[in-house]
């Protein structure tokens, strides 16, 4: 029997990883699960109701679940509550991504169409890695973090836990990114980033606070 997954989360994100399974064929999408009223479908997929209908669906043998949401706290946090109550988290990569055969991607991970993962790298749960981001080789990146579409991570960067590298930005070799620092659309980082940081520009530099 086909294995039956719920995805967290009808944004956005959620869309994306729709498009994304119909793409792979499986797991079966079993509905969207959103605290927000007023949705009945997205994309033809029902919204079930809030994290309350949860307990009946894993009762019901939905044993398998994705978290849509873009915030890495709000993610990491979800997928606790989740795992509580019993789902397992599979890795999504979409079938066009470019995967080196020795790169890693961890659970509940998603790598969106055209990604590219170098030999290596080693991707940790509850990433994202969006659509056509490049990951080369020894890239490691750590729990929670979201690599934006388009980015561009040489040979040996690290990215720490929950940290967002912005659609487009790319980063020298060998540098690391600090846990929940965010690296602006379209910067060049140059050197390492301390966490919690927020850098944008080229070169990048710190940017202002609000
Ligand atoms: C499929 C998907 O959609 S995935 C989505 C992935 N998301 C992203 O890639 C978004 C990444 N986020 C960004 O780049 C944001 O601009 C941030 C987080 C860097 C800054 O956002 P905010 O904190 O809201 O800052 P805000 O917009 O108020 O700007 C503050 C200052 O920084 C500047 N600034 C903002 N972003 C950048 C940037 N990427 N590069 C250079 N300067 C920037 C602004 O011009 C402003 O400068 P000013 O005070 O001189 O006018």
């Amino acid at each position: 029997m086909a294995q039956k997954l719920v995805i967290l989360g009808a944004g956005g994100h959620g869309r994306a990883l729709i498009e994304l399974l119909r793409d792979l064929g499986e797991p079966e999408i079993a509905g969207l699960v959103d605290a927000a009223p007023g949705r009945e479908a997205v994309l033809g997929v029902p919204v079930l109701g809030d994290e309350s209908v949860l307990p009946g669906l894993r009762a019901a043998g939905v044993r398998l679940a994705c978290i849509a949401l873009g915030d890495a706290g709000l993610r990491l946090a979800a997928a606790a509550r989740l795992a509580a109550l019993g789902f397992g988290f599979p890795a999504l990569v979409h079938p066009s991504v470019v995967r080196a055969r020795s790169a890693e991607v961890g659970e509940g991970t998603v790598v969106l169409p055209r990604a590219v993962l170098g030999a290596a790298a080693r991707i940790g749960r509850f990433c994202i890695v969006n659509t056509g981001a490049i990951l080369e080789h020894d890239v490691v990146v750590e729990e929670g973090a979201h690599c934006a579409p388009g980015c561009v991570l040489p040979g040996g960067v690290r990215v720490g836990p929950r940290a967002l590298i912005g659609a487009g930005a790319a980063c020298r070799p060998q540098v690391s990114i600090g846990a929940g620092a965010v690296v602006g659309v379209g910067a060049a980082v140059t050197g390492d980033v301390p966490p919690g940081a927020v850098v944008g520009g080229v070169p990048a530099r710190p940017l202002p606070a609000e």
